[in-house]
């Protein structure tokens, strides 16, 4: 299923916050969305996700969900979003919850998730035993167990130290390369940008526009061999940024 953005626009009162975004991710494809502080990323995927109605424009789904997707559009959040008191394979079985499945469904849609996210051996902890890193696979395989059509990913990596954000990149392109996902990915780290999105997609400062669509045609698991284009990717869209990030910044000061 690809998901397509036709001239969306958002506001609150009167501040305009996104404007005429067009764009299309196609089944499979990691789109990642960048831009400065209140651009309107975290908005975007609400309205993507159905949760708001956008202004103008319209967020339409072309073609089937996987097979057997019981939602097609899922999130995962920044700060895991688990329920403490929930062990890993409670917290995953929330998602699948509202659905009608027999028990062996269920158990069999959670040993699949736990094996891809390399989570078997802690079915039974609670999140206070995990590490950042283990929380946060908990939450992406929550939102595998639906089979969705499109995660929606707002800065799922952010929360987390950078060495444990190296070792969950990894895991996400691992996770990718055995079974593709669909994801449109909101960061402010470029270097993550550059390793997980097959197309970034730059923003201006608000209302957000499409400022630029970088593609890196590289595969994902051949990123790390390719260094050199990759920091070459990464500066390019940092000189994007920069302006903005500026613009932005001096915007927020001057509120302040
Ligand atoms: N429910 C709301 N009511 C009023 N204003 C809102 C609401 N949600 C977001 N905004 C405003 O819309 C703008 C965009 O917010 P949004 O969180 O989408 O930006 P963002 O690009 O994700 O920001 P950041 O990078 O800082 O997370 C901000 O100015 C924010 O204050």
């Amino acid at each position: 299923m690809d998901l397509i953005l036709r001239g969306v626009s958002h506001g609150y009162d009167r501040t305009e916050v996104l404007a005429d975004i067009s764009i299309e991710i196609a089944a499979k494809e990691i789109v990642c969305i960048i831009g400065p502080s209140g651009c309107g990323k975290s908005t975007l995927l609400r309205l993507i996700g159905g949760l708001e109605h956008p202004k103008a424009g319209e967020v339409l789904m072309r073609g089937e969900p996987p097979s057997g997707s019981l939602n097609p559009l899922t999130y995962v959040f920044q700060d895991f979003a688990l329920l403490p008191w929930r062990s890993v394979e409670g917290n995953i079985s929330l998602a699948l919850e509202d659905h009608r499945l027999s028990a062996a469904e269920r158990s069999a849609i959670i040993d699949d998730v736990l094996r891809r996210t390399k989570l078997t051996d802690f079915r039974k902890a609670l999140p206070r035993q995990l590490s950042g890193g283990m929380k946060q696979r908990v939450a992406i395989a929550r939102a595998l167990s639906v089979r969705p059509a499109v995660m929606l990913m707002d800065e799922p990596l952010s929360a987390l130290d950078s060495q444990t954000r190296e070792l969950l990149m990894d895991d996400l392109i691992d996770l990718w390369q055995r079974e593709a996902f669909t994801a449109c990915y909101v960061t402010h780290n470029l270097a993550e940008a550059v390793r997980l999105g097959h197309r970034i997609v730059v923003m201006s400062r608000r209302p957000g526009r499409i400022r630029e669509v970088v593609e890196i045609d590289v595969p994902l698991g051949e990123r790390m061999r390719n260094l050199a284009l990759m920091e070459e990717r990464q500066r390019h869209l940092w000189e994007l940024m920069r302006e903005e990030a500026l613009a932005a910044d001096r915007e927020l000061a001057d509120v302040g």
